[in-house]
């Protein structure tokens, strides 16, 4: 059956536009049923626009708590039905409240090989590090900022010329490749959370999920 998918972004939107073109493929068997932004003017609304799906901007800063904001973005949510809410670049911290709503049906992809470096600015933390591998992780959203169960990594080198900027860019193209997919998987019913835990096709994934091809 068709899933309802409500992406939730705040800058660019190239993940979007990635799980965009994953759904008219037809990889993913899901209708994303709303874009909502926390930031106006960003070009991920204008990929939504030109995919004809139905966009919403809260911005954050009008409202006097994380939770109120929390209260809005989660009915404007609830009105679509989300069967997944996906994360895709949305910078929020979200409030305990909001997650326990969509809690084992919302994903979220992050920067790095979780669980090193949680939070922002990871690239720049890996380089800083001196690490010799970096990657993305794809994973369900709990309480706990970028701390719920992987699904999936990708991997990539660290060249010795690599910068801030260079690391993203080849990071980007990975979360291109392992985000649809995730997607995929969950609308074909075989992604599930249980008890803080990531399944696949019934079997309990490791801490660092599923690990996509090794690549330079
Ligand atoms: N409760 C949770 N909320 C969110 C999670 C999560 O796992 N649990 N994932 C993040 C996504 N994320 C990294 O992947 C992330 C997003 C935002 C921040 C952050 O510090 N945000 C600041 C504002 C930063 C800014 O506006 O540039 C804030 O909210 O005050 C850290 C990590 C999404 N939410
Ligand atoms: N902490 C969350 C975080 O940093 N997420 C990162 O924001 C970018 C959004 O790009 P996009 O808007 O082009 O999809 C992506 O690289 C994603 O991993």
């Amino acid at each position: 059956m068709t899933k309802n998918l409500v992406v939730l972004i705040s800058g660019s939107g190239s993940n979007l536009q990635a799980i965009i073109d994953a759904t008219k493929s037809g990889q993913i068997d899901g209708r994303i049923c709303a874009v909502i932004s926390n930031k106006a003017d960003v070009y991920g609304i204008e990929r939504a626009k030109k995919a004809g799906i139905k966009t919403h901007v809260l911005n954050h800063k009008a409202y006097a708590s994380r939770e109120a904001y929390d209260q809005d973005l989660a009915q404007v949510i609830e009105t679509y039905q989300p069967d997944l809410v996906i994360l895709a670049g949305f910078m929020r911290i979200l409030t305990a409240n909001f997650v326990q709503k969509f809690v084992g049906k919302m994903l979220n992809i992050h920067p790095s090989l979780l669980p090193k470096y949680q939070g922002l600015n990871t690239h720049q933390r890996a380089l800083d590090a001196k690490d010799t591998e970096h990657g993305v992780s794809v994973h369900f959203v709990t309480e706990e900022l970028d701390g719920g169960p992987v699904v999936c990594q990708a991997c990539i080198k660290v060249l010795s010329n690599d910068t801030a900027e260079t690391l993203a860019q080849r990071i980007h193209a990975e979360e291109h490749i392992i985000y649809p997919k995730v997607v995929e998987w969950f609308c074909q019913d075989r992604l599930t959370m249980r008890n803080g835990n990531a399944w696949f096709d019934n079997e309990l994934l490791p801490p660092t999920g599923i690990r996509y091809a090794e690549k330079n």
